[in-house]
């Protein structure tokens, strides 16, 4: 990603020689239609931008400043824009995951934007008091925008179950369009007790959203933390299809983290921008109050001009797209003022501190699992081993993780605590159970071969330019073919790994001699059914491996220990 290595007064030195800044390039205009969104999705506290990717170097106080700016616009040209969130707001860095609640520091930066429809994302969900948090203290400033028409919370005062945020909201936008606008999460399994997730197949035969879909509106909204491709999206756009034949549909969806548009009819869209706050998706909508169309048979068929552009987020492609001659101002007063909250905070939580200095970068999925620039490869092969397995116990250990429990990048560097939250921010604990060398031997394969836990598509992205003079970075495919990336970029390859991996396995024991098999928590449900399919006849004890580190610590744990020269 062409990163260099800045750190929280990256907002002062962007404007200073030396500082990380993107290759200048040439990039087209924005198309504006009638209805025109800007769309993030899969934030995950990224609010600091990325500190060591000029790519996406942004804040969310610059994000604020393009808003004001691409707002002015939309006034100026009379069409109508709506900003749009898919949720995931927690978990994967540090301004959300360091302060002592989970969130209490990003959610009312998050409630600065002014966001148009929210929709809330599993990791509002994994833990119960993230969602009460939710539920009390971020859906009630959003008042109807805050859609969750599938997912419910027992009120801890009340005991009765009722939506987290809003079912549905009609709206009307400032040049007139009338929305209709619903809130989805895919299927997710693994939400906290107080909370209930209604697969959206029901829902639609619900009579609440029957009864909507009676209301006379141009258009609808679907506003999804769910992959635009998975049943989970298309019920809910066929539902609206079976009482509208011909009404403009348009789903914004989430979770994979990928950059995608998809065509479901000539008059139904879906975009998905990204993940981390390195997308922001824009989608222009042609022809939704065509006056022709009140008769919606008179339109079946009838093609909506729809474009889509994923826009690298940092401050010359803002700048580029939202301001009307080169030479306005772009900072405005509040997008400055968030900009200065975002660099106290990250001061007061430490997360700039440096704790070690990583001798090379290690990649995510760039490279196979097996490669030295892997991080997962790192992670299997030092990280578990040393920070991990339990030296002083009787027997030696064996430690398994899931590959998705590490989810970025780690560069050459200063290591900081952010990192930590970065490339591994849950605190899964690690459990065990003492079993024969012949049952340990075989339980990461049993994992990987065992139902998935996430992901469901992990087919790379096809690359098709490989140009030194572009900088790495995406190169999406989607139902209108290449072109939508703003930036021109060499694509990255991406490799999949796989589910489960795990420490080196102890050599020289027999099959009988005894060994700790260690796992997270976090799939707990997953090893048991294993075992017992493994050695029908014993059952195991499991319990807490060690109190004293999680998935999140164990990083911090590991670069205290290997990587303590600190003067990198
Ligand atoms: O406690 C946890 C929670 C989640 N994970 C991993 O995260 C993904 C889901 O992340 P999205 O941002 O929603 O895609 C889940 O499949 C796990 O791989 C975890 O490891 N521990
Ligand atoms: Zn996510
Ligand atoms: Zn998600």
């Amino acid at each position: 990603h062409g990163h260099g290595h800045d750190d929280d007064s990256h907002i002062e030195k962007r404007s200073q020689p030396g500082a990380p800044q993107p290759n200048p390039v040439d990039l087209s205009p924005l198309t504006w239609g009638d209805v025109n969104i800007i769309h993030t999705t899969d934030t995950h506290g990224w609010l600091s931008g990325h500190t060591k990717e000029a790519s996406y170097s942004a804040d969310f106080g610059d994000f604020s400043s393009f808003l004001y700016h691409m707002r002015q616009q939309a006034v100026h040209r009379r069409k109508d824009l709506l900003v749009v969130d898919s949720g995931d707001l927690h978990d994967g860095n540090g301004l959300g995951d360091a302060s002592p609640v989970n969130g209490q520091y990003t959610r009312p930066i998050y409630q600065k934007i002014n966001y148009d429809a929210l929709a809330i994302g599993n990791h509002e969900l994994y833990v119960n008091d993230v969602a009460e948090n939710t539920y009390r203290q971020f859906a009630p400033g959003w008042g109807k925008r805050y859609l969750t028409s599938n997912v419910f919370i027992k009120d801890s005062l009340t005991n009765k179950t009722v939506p987290i945020g809003n079912l549905y909201n009609k709206f009307r936008l400032k040049f007139g369009t009338r929305v209709m606008s619903y809130g989805f999460l895919y299927n997710f399994k693994g939400a906290a007790n107080n909370t209930v997730v209604e697969p959206s197949n029901f829902t639609v035969t619900l009579p609440w959203f029957q009864k909507s879909l009676k209301e006379d509106v141009d258009m609808y909204l679907i506003v999804g933390h769910v992959p635009i491709r998975w049943a989970e999206a298309t019920a809910v756009v066929q539902a609206i299809r079976a009482a509208h034949p011909s009404k403009p549909i348009v789903v914004l969806g989430g979770h994979l983290h990928v950059r995608d548009f998809k065509v479901y009819d000539n008059r139904a869209f879906g975009l998905s921008s990204g993940r981390f706050m390195e997308t922001l998706g824009w989608l222009s909508v042609d022809g939704i109050r065509d006056r022709a169309c009140r008769v919606e048979a008179n339109c079946v068929g009838k093609n909506l001009t729809v474009t889509r552009r994923y826009l690298d987020t940092n401050v010359y492609t803002y700048k580029k797209h939202s301001l009307a001659h080169p030479k306005q101002k772009f900072d405005t007063w509040k997008g400055r003022s968030i900009t200065r909250e975002i660099f106290k905070l990250r001061k007061t939580l430490n997360l700039s501190n440096t704790i070690g200095c990583a001798p090379q970068d290690y990649y995510l999925a760039r490279y196979p699992y097996t490669d030295a620039r892997s991080l997962l490869n790192l992670v299997a092969n030092e990280v578990l081993p040393t920070a991990v397995v339990n030296a002083s116990r009787p027997y030696p250990g064996v430690v398994i993780i899931n590959s998705g429990s590490q989810r970025f990048d780690l560069f050459k560097g200063p290591f900081t605590l952010d990192d930590t939250y970065i490339v591994s921010p849950f605190h899964n604990d690690f459990v065990y159970a003492t079993v024969p060398y012949s049952i340990a031997s075989k339980m990461l394969t049993a994992l990987n071969g065992a139902p998935f836990q996430k992901r469901g598509d992990d087919t790379p992205l096809p690359a098709y330019a490989s140009n030194a003079t572009l900088t790495p970075g995406y190169v999406t495919k989607d139902d209108y073919g290449y072109g939508g990336d703003d930036w021109a970029h060499s694509s990255i390859p991406y490799v999949p790994s796989p589910n489960y991996i795990s420490s080196p396995l102890p050599t020289g024991l027999k099959d009988t001699d005894l060994v700790d098999v260690v796992w997270l928590s976090y799939f707990t449900n997953l090893v048991h059914p294993i075992l017992k399919k493994l050695d029908p006849v014993n059952s195991y004890t499991t319990g807490i491996y060690r109190s004293d580190v999680d998935t999140n610590s164990m990083l911090l744990k590991f670069v205290k220990a290997k990587w303590t020269n600190t003067s990198c």
